[in-house]
Order: C-alpha cells, then sequence, then structure tokens
C-alpha cells in the first residue's frame, strides 16, 4: 500500500518533470543525442588502446604508436566538445524551466486573492519561488545530465566488455547490486531530511521578512534579545537538519564510489589470472580496466543525482502547492464586459451578509442600502464594526456571494473584476507606495497618463503643493529606496493615484484619518466638484468631516444601524447622537 503509494507520487513527479520540459524537448533531445554521441565515442576510446597493445606486442613502429595516438587523441578531442555541447543545451534547459516556473509563479500570485497571502506567508512563499525553483534546476539540468550519462555509459559499454570476457565483466559488475541496495535503504531517510532541509529554510526566510518589516516595533517594544535568540533557534535548527542531511550522504556517497572501485580491484585479481592462463589479451586487459573506470564515475555521482532527485521531488511538490491553488474570486464564465464610460455610479446591497472563514459572526450580517450617482456617503461606527470589510466588498476583493452588492442595478459578480475594480477606485487604510517616482505611483492605474494629467490629481487629492517642493517634484523617488513621505502625504498621495483613473465610484477606507479636517473637507469638496460628479464611500472616524456628507450610514456590529443626513441623524437618539456628542466633547477638550 505504502509502496504503491510511494510509486504512484513518483509517477506524479515524473509527470511534471515532462511537463517542465516539454517546451524545451528539442533541445533536450539535442542534449540527449550529444551524450549519445560523446559515450559512443568514449567506448571506442579503449577499444583502440586495446589494439595498440596486442600490435605494438608484435611488431614495434614508432609510426604506429603515433597513429594510435592522433587517433585517441582526435576521438578524445571529439568527445570533449560534443560533452560541452551537451552540457551547454542540458544545463540550459534547466535555466529555461526555472525561468518558466517563476513566472507561473508570479502569475499565478498575482491572481490571488489578499486573503490567499494572510493563510501564506510572503517569507514562505518567497523561498519557494526562489530556492524551490532553484531546487527543480538543479535536479533538471545536473541530475538529467548525470542520470542519462550513466545510462548510455551502462548501456555501450557493458556490451563490449561481455564481448572482451563475459567472466570479467560479471566480476566488476558483482557490486551493483549491493548499491542499488543501498540506494534504496537510503532513500526515504535522504527525502525525509531534505524536506526538513526545505521547512527550515522557510521558516528562517519568514523570520527575517517579518522581522525586517516589523523593524520599528522590535527597537519600541526592546525585543531585539528575544528576535535575535528565535533567529538563533531557526538558524540552528537548519544547521542541525543541514547536517544531519550531510551525514547521511557523506555515508552514502562514499559507499557508492567505494563499492564501485572494488569492481576495479576484482578485475585486477581475476584479470592477472585470465592472462596467465591465455583466455585474455594484455590489450583486453588494459580495454575492461579502462572500462570499469568509465562507469566508476557516473556510478559515484549516482548518489548526487539521487539526492538532486529527492530535492526536487521535494520542490515540485512545494512549487505545484502553489500552482495548483485556485483563485477563489474569478470572472463567472457569463460575464460580460462593462466599460467604465457607461457607469453611473449607483451602488446598492441587498441584504450583503458576510462571514471571515474560521470566524463565528458574521463581519457583515444583513446590510442593505441604495447610494444614488454623484451622492457621497460617509461610513461611521465604532472600530470592528464592519466598515474596512464592506468597502473591500464592493470591488471584490472579499469573496463575496452573487445577489447582494450591485452597481448601476447590475450584480458586481456579473462584471468582469477589471471592469469592476476600474469602475470602483478604492483607497485602502494603509497606503502603499512603490519604490518608484511620485509621478509612477499616483498614474499606476494608467501608466501611460502625461504630467498634467497627474498634476490635476495631485491637486484634487491635495498634494500638489508639497509634491512641488520635493527635491525632484515629480520625479523624486518615493516609497522604501525614496523620500519618506508622512502618513499624510502617503494618504493623499494614494488618493491622487485612485482619482487619476476617474472612476465613477470612490470608496475611502479611512484614507484621510492622517489629514487635517480642513484637508479632508477641501479634497471631498473636490470629488464633489470634480468633471464626473464621483459616488463617494468615505469611511471615516473624523466626525466633523463625515457630516459635511450627503448621507450617513451608521455601522454597528456588521449592520446598519442608522442611515440619514447629519441633521437628521443628530436629532434621533441612537449610536449617531453618542457619537457626535462625544465629538464635541472631544473639540472642547482638545
Ligand atoms: N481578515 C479577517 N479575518 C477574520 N476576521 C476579520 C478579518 N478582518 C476583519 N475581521 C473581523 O471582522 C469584523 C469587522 O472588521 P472591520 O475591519 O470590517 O471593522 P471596521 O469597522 O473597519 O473597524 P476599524 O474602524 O477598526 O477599521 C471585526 O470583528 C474583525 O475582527
Amino acid at each position: 500500500m505504502a509502496r504503491s503509494q510511494q510509486s504512484s507520487q513518483g509517477n506524479w513527479h515524473l509527470k511534471k518533470l515532462g511537463e517542465y520540459l516539454r517546451p524545451h524537448w528539442q533541445r533536450v533531445a539535442l542534449g540527449v543525442v550529444a551524450l549519445m554521441l560523446v559515450n559512443l565515442v568514449g567506448v571506442r576510446i579503449p577499444l583502440l588502446i586495446r589494439d595498440g597493445i596486442d600490435e605494438l606486442q608484435v611488431t614495434f613502429s614508432f609510426n604506429r604508436i603515433t597513429y594510435y595516438a592522433v587517433v585517441v587523441l582526435v576521438l578524445a578531442s571529439i568527445m570533449w566538445v560534443i560533452r560541452m555541447a551537451s552540457r551547454i543545451l542540458i544545463f540550459g534547459v534547466g535555466r529555461q524551466v526555472e525561468f518558466d516556473l517563476k513566472q507561473r509563479i508570479f502569475e499565478h500570485l498575482l491572481g490571488m486573492e489578499p486573503s490567499y497571502f494572510a493563510t501564506n506567508t510572503i517569507g514562505e512563499l518567497i523561498s519557494r519561488a526562489t530556492s524551490d525553483v532553484d531546487n527543480i534546476r538543479r535536479l533538471l539540468g545536473f541530475a538529467v545530465l548525470s542520470l542519462v550519462n550513466t545510462l548510455f555509459a551502462y548501456a555501450f559499454t557493458v556490451p563490449v566488455m561481455l564481448s572482451l570476457s563475459v567472466r570479467l565483466t560479471v566480476v566488476a559488475l558483482v557490486v551493483y547490486p549491493v548499491m542499488l541496495i543501498l540506494v534504496r535503504l537510503f532513500s526515504d531517510r535522504l527525502r525525509n531530511q531534505q524536506l526538513r532541509v526545505q521547512q527550515s529554510t522557510s521558516r528562517l526566510s519568514e523570520l527575517i521578512q517579518e522581522d525586517l518589516s516589523g523593524i520599528s516595533l522590535i527597537k519600541i517594544y526592546a525585543q531585539e534579545e528575544n528576535e535575535r535568540r528565535a533567529f538563533a533557534e531557526l538558524n540552528d535548527n537548519l544547521l542541525d537538519a543541514n547536517l544531519t542531511l550531510a551525514r547521511t550522504r557523506n555515508t552514502l556517497f562514499p559507499l557508492l564510489g567505494g563499492l564501485a572501485s572494488i569492481s576495479l580491484l576484482l578485475i585486477l585479481a581475476t584479470g592477472a589470472g585470465a592472462i596467465a592462463d591465455g583466455a585474455l589479451s594484455v590489450g583486453d586487459f588494459v580495454a575492461m580496466v579502462l572500462y570499469v573506470e568509465r562507469l566508476v564515475f557516473p556510478t559515484a555521482l549516482l548518489g548526487f543525482t539521487i539526492t538532486a532527485y529527492q530535492r526536487g521531488e521535494v520542490s515540485i511538490d512545494r512549487v505545484e502547492a502553489i500552482l495548483t491553488s485556485q483563485p477563489k474570486i474569478v470572472d463567472a464564465p457569463s460575464v460580460q464586459a462593462v466599460p467604465s464610460d457607461t457607469i453611473r455610479g449607483q451602488l446598492s446591497a441587498r441584504d450583503l451578509t458576510f462571514a471571515y472563514p474560521d470566524s463565528k459572526a458574521p463581519a457583515l450580517n444583513g446590510v442593505s442600502f441604495t447610494i444614488q450617482p454623484g451622492e457621497t456617503v460617509a461610513i461611521v461606527g465604532p472600530i470592528g464594526s464592519g466598515k474596512s470589510t464592506l468597502a473591500n466588498a464592493l470591488p471584490r476583493l472579499l469573496d463575496i456571494a452573487p445577489g447582494q452588492i450591485f452597481l448601476d442595478g447590475q450584480d458586481i459578480t456579473d462584471i468582469p473584476l477589471a471592469d469592476l475594480r476600474k469602475a470602483i477606485a478604492y483607497v485602502p487604510q494603509e497606503s502603499f507606495l512603490f519604490s518608484s517616482t511620485i509621478n509612477n505611483n499616483i498614474r499606476y492605474g494608467e501608466p501611460l497618463a502625461e504630467l498634467p494629467e497627474v498634476q490635476h490629481a495631485a491637486k484634487l487629492a491635495q498634494i500638489a503643493p508639497e509634491i512641488d517642493n520635493f527635491p525632484k517634484r515629480y520625479d523624486t523617488i518615493v516609497g522604501e529606496r525614496g523620500i519618506t513621505l508622512s502618513g499624510g502625504q502617503r494618504q493623499r498621495s494614494a488618493l491622487a493615484r485612485a482619482l487619476m483613473i476617474e472612476a465613477p465610484v470612490v470608496v475611502l477606507d479611512d484614507a484621510l484619518s492622517s489629514v487635517d479636517n480642513q484637508t479632508a473637507t477641501d479634497i471631498l469638496n473636490n470629488l464633489k466638484t470634480g468633471t464626473q460628479n464621483q459616488t463617494v464611500l468615505f469611511i471615516s472616524h473624523q466626525m466633523g468631516v463625515a457630516a459635511l456628507s450627503d448621507r450617513i450610514m451608521v455601522m454597528d456590529q456588521g449592520r446598519i444601524a442608522q442611515i440619514g443626513t447629519h441633521d437628521e441623524l443628530v436629532r434621533q437618539p441612537g449610536l449617531y447622537q453618542q457619537l457626535w456628542e462625544q465629538h464635541k466633547l472631544e473639540e472642547v477638550l482638545l
């Protein structure tokens, strides 16, 4: 049972390797033909030497020696050239497959929804896309080359050896079954140890990635020592895993090499007797020794080939786990394109309910509303009341069931994702800037936009005067490798990016929290009076700004508790009144 499972898994890995190689089959085939030629020529050389020795035993002639020497030299040179070509071809295929896999992994990850990255850490994904892909490259380069070479070496050498002396061939090959048993005994252990190395590497890269992203937090809480210890522990684990694997490999490889050399000893011992009996010529004997030597090297390499294969198998599993994960948020087959200039911007929800996986209470519970085109609606409510969940649901960053959210009356799950996201400009709480110019950051959604358009968006987002003061104005590099912007500057840059795409609907998820009330109000006024008269959904804890919107939705525990204008709500007893009172009190105190 276990064995059949193992062999079916082995077949699966081979199938996958076949799939990786298929696009490059011509190069692989050429490489294999080159290896075949190398071995064909290689088999010929000991026979020539044998002929030379046997001939020279009868008559000694310098001309003949020179003849044999030149022929051997020419053949060896041809072999060398073809071997080089085979290596270039096969290693090149390994690099090509590495390129293909990296490309596929990245493209696949781009299609996954944000929640995928909450369960699969970035460090782990990076380790799979780099070191695991590297292992597959080595498997396809080195392991394929050495395996095919070994197969040809045996296939061509053994028949010639048998034709020279059956007895000596059997003696030379007697150790080989022992080698196979050894390899089998070690292979499970090698695979498990290999897996441990790869898992430890992933855990270490996860920690590095997390700690370096959260370096300020580590410093604020003075946790350097603890983090150093955690790193040392994982690093120690990796060292231990690597050393254990090295121990197993260092036991197996010399054993294989040693056994192969025993063939040579056995042949020397039995060959002498055969020559004395006249059963074997000196030339045949020398040829036999050369043949066994030809087999020793590929056989000793078998250990490396096996580990490269097993390491590759583990990596194939880890890479395929990414490639076979299905994105949950995809276009339904029935979607039809919706050009954004045909969208008016009416947004509605009908009994919208959503629960995060593994959470008991729904984050949105029977939410219903209709927002008219051009309306500015603020969403307020206590922390954790479901505001961000609602904002994420609108551009389908969450896996929302059909029949719950509508844009201009059309179910958003019937709109192609690309069109929906072009129609709803969403500015998340965390404003992320790429390490590029501020110009490129703002025109991220419209990469071909000209500077005046970028400047206009910056003006609407009230960041233009500050950009004019940056060292290289719109060409200033920002983000991780550039100048550091303040929280408010980052937020307004992210807002300018969203305004750049001129979407009919703009959703701001607490995206002006680092901006003072007056600036936030000016920005909202810009949106209302802009050319597009956009529908704006504006999540905020800034009650003073929210009060200026056309209507306000008050959320509480995943439900809409109240909805109306500021004047209506402030007169109704309820959550809005409380929030407003609290706001006024804070204003007085500040
Ligand atoms: N990725 C997630 N997985 C599981 N639960 C989540 C996730 N994100 C939010 N929640 C939960 O869903 C509920 C609503 O959260 P949400 O972020 O929508 O609230 P919010 O009103 O935007 O809060 P805040 O004002 O603090 O931004 C909370 O109980 C929160 O713990």
